[in-house]
């Protein structure tokens, strides 16, 4: 779409009115940048210039148009509901009920002070009250429930239509397929949320993607569009996806009448034929108009009659309801000064979130306030949203090492000039393998854009090959392996060059500190830091060796008092009772994941049933392929292997499948129904839910004679009362249904 000077010569543009800003003569050149940046970001995923830097743009149109509104056209990328890219996709396109907008943004104080300025002005009040909640870094969802069932699920797309989704929505585990909003008086409702990876999930996934070779995604929001995108529902299963729902943007009440955001959609249609220009014509607006949308004023349902008529409201309804909505983590506040504080006091935490977010944001807590604010056509004016600062930097490519990790792969390490970026400094990076630097053309000597996503793991963007001197020299992968020298190899269909010398001291250290990890036996004060000293000094060989250690030259060491040492000894004690499947995943089999592993240790009653099994009796466990089956297999027919097993077991580790069921799963609840109302104290909703099909129990979505339990919770409402009519359901407690599935 863009020739290369093209790209060059926008690139410059952009980069001079980012140091000197855009004037009225300068608006064309301007708005070509911001299309072209747009372009690169939604559709090509793979941007040119930081949010930050995109951001400071468009808000330097907006500050033109502002000055002057004779310069405005239709097809300026500020009259836009979003972006008006024609979507590329192999999913249905269908059309939102209510247009998904953008938010506004602001990077600082002064800009929500002016916010919370112009939202009093245009209503008349002193102090508003704000609902402030996280702004979730991931990619925006509408949902479709029409009589208590979720009936669709669309990306937000280009904001007036996007991809019809809904099996791989289904797999979101935290999304309920069904959820009670007849008690609530609705039948139909659209709502709105973010499906997130969490940085967990993330760091897992790309750590897998690592070890076979595969390209790595690059942070979690993309992680999570990309993710709902795979033609395979199962694979999206895999991938562990999360959302918070934190908006209903329109329901119809039982009786029929509809209630939606305030903007008409008459207006915003109007609009999107107007700036799309040609992409939609005019024959085609009638087919793509909605025939629901002309009532959408709340004024036709009372304030008694309305499920709720607060932000907050709504959220709690969506969090009683069995979704996972910012009710634990919203606020509700009076005035800005409160609001910038609740903002702050989020971002200290944010790296503490098991989930990414890039900001806050604030809504007008009184929807008929949010009615009279209105909207524009790229946002609503009774939100805004802050964002906190830019996890971003460019810095330069001065080295590159080579580590061999516990399967031998060897993993190219970026070194970088250390670069300040939200609050760490970052100066060495993974490159993952050979096929990543290729394809981001990353050269020694190179300035590159650097960004920290998904928890404190930075990540690099890109080159920046414009800045180049042509002193940059092209990055070489050693021929052997950078420890013990050998010859390495890569597989066929792999990316992964890989050292095979079993004795290699380098994989041998990672193999331990594997073993001993969290994720694995879970030896607490060990740590990687302690495997490498004590087998720098001879004091640790191998994996058996952890159960062998010398704790009398261990105490001669320096920082090893006797309290740590007593740690020590009975954390290693206490890892030879770990369930099977922590030991299978603790060996370190390649393709062998911790889910794989209690699949593995599901299927035996003692680890060494493994050796009598063939690749085939392997490939018939859940989820387990050919490639997976095959490295199992030879793991265990593998001489060492079975010889470091059978050391294990002499020092006395469980081999056993103790309990043939996982710890977590029963059938305690054997074909029993359930129902949850009102607030649950200990467990959220989704989980409590879980736990009943996990114990083998069912769901279900009314109180009925179908009923067994209903598990009462605070202010639980008119479930309550329906099920006390029906005397064979059993009421019970959130301690009491605890108590049933220990
Ligand atoms: N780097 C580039 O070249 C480039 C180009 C185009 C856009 N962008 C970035 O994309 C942004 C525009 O994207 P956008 O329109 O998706 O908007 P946005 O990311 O600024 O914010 C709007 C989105 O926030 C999400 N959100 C998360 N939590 C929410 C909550 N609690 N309540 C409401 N919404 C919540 C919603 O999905 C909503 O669509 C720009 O500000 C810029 O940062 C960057
Ligand atoms: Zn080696």
């Amino acid at each position: 779409m863009y020739s290369t000077a093209q790209v060059q010569h926008l690139e410059k543009i952009s980069k001079a009115f980012l140091k000197q800003p855009a004037s009225a003569k300068d608006i064309d050149a301007l708005r070509k940048a911001l299309r072209f940046h747009e372009y690169r970001y939604y559709v090509m995923n793979d941007p040119l210039v930081s949010d930050t830097e995109y951001d400071q743009l468009y808000k330097q149109l907006e500050a033109i148009e502002k000055a002057h509104p004779d310069l405005i056209t239709n097809n300026s990328p500020t009259q836009r509901v979003g972006s008006s890219l024609i979507l590329n996709t192999a999913f249905p396109t269908v059309q939102h009920l209510v247009p998904m907008l953008s938010l506004d943004n602001s990077y600082n104080e002064a800009d929500l002070i002016d916010f919370d300025r112009k939202a009093r002005e245009n209503t008349g009040l002193d102090i508003i009250e704000y609902c402030v909640e996280p702004k979730f870094d991931g990619a925006s969802i509408s949902l479709i429930y029409e009589d208590d069932e979720l009936s669709r699920g669309v990306t937000r797309g280009n904001g007036v239509e996007g991809e019809e989704i809904t099996t791989n929505i289904k797999q979101v585990r935290s999304i309920p397929l069904s959820a009670a909003f007849s008690e609530y008086n609705i039948q139909t409702a659209e709502i709105r949320g973010e499906v997130l990876m969490s940085k967990k999930s993330f760091a897992k996934y790309n750590e897998q993607m690592e070890e076979e070779g595969l390209p790595v995604l690059a942070n979690p929001r993309n992680a999570a569009s990309g993710s709902l995108r795979i033609k395979d529902p199962r694979l999206v299963a895999k991938r562990n996806l999360e959302a918070f729902l934190y908006h209903v943007s329109y329901y119809t009440t039982l009786e029929g009448k509809k209630v939606s955001d305030e903007m008409s959609h008459e207006q915003v249609y109007e609009d999107y034929d107007k700036t799309a220009n040609g992409e939609f014509d005019a024959a085609n607006k009638k087919n793509k108009k909605n025939p629901d949308q002309k009532d959408h004023s709340k004024e036709n349902i009372s304030e008694e009659e309305a499920p709720f008529i607060t932000h907050s409201e709504s959220l709690k309804m969506l969090w009683d309801l069995g979704f996972r909505s910012p009710e634990k983590e919203k606020k509700v506040v009076k005035g800005i000064d409160a609001v910038i504080k609740y903002c702050r006091e989020f971002e200290v935490k944010r790296d503490e979130l098991p989930y990414e977010i890039d900001g806050m944001v604030i809504k007008v807590n009184d929807l008929a306030l949010q009615d009279k604010l209105g909207m524009t056509s790229h946002h609503p004016r009774w939100a805004i949203a802050f964002k906190f600062k830019a996890r971003q930097g460019t810095t330069k490519l001065i080295g590159v090492e080579f580590n061999v990790g516990r399967t031998g792969a060897v993993t190219p390490v970026a070194k970088l000039e250390p670069v300040f970026i939200g609050g760490v400094t970052v100066s060495s990076i993974s490159m993952h393998n050979e096929e990543y630097i290729k394809e981001k053309d990353l050269r020694i000597g190179d300035m590159v854009l650097v960004e920290r996503a998904g928890d404190v793991i930075p990540q690099i963007v890109k080159s920046l090959p414009e800045v180049r001197t042509g002193k940059e020299t092209i990055i070489n992968y050693p021929a052997e392996c950078p420890v013990c020298k050998s010859k390495l190899f890569k597989e066929e269909g792999e990316a992964v060059w890989r050292c095979i010398n079993i004795e290699c001291p380098a994989q041998v250290v990672e193999k331990i500190i594997h073993f001993v990890s969290k994720d694995a036996m879970d030896i607490k004060h060990f740590g990687a830091a302690n495997v490498l000293k004590f087998f720098e000094l001879g004091l640790l060989k191998d994996i058996p060796g952890i159960y062998t250690l010398d704790f009398e030259a261990i105490g001669k060491l320096e920082g090893f008092g006797k309290k740590s040492i007593d740690n020590l000894q009975s954390a290693i004690e206490d890892s030879k009772k770990q369930p099977l499947h922590r030991l299978i995943y603790a060996l370190g089999i390649r393709y062998a994941g911790e889910t794989t592993a209690k699949t593995l240790a599901n299927a035996v009653k003692e680890i060494y049933d493994f050796e009598k099994m063939s690749i085939e009796d392997l490939q018939q466990l859940e989820d387990i392929g050919i490639k997976v089956a095959t490295s199992i297999y030879g793991f265990f027919h593998n001489d060492d292997n079975l010889q470091i097993l059978h050391r294990l077991q002499d020092l006395g580790l469980n081999m056993k499948n103790t309990k043939k069921q996982s710890s977590e799963e029963s059938n305690t609840l054997s074909e029993q129904t359930f129902l949850f109302t009102g607030t649950l104290n200990k467990l959220k909703r989704s989980d409590a839910e879980e736990l009943v099909e996990k114990h083998g129990g069912k769901i279900v979505s009314g109180v009925s004679s179908k009923l067994n339990y209903l598990v009462v919770g605070e202010d639980a409402g008119s479930k309550l009362e329906k099920a006390k009519k029906i005397n064979t359901i059993k009421i019970i407690s959130e301690d009491e249904f605890l108590a049933l599935i220990k």
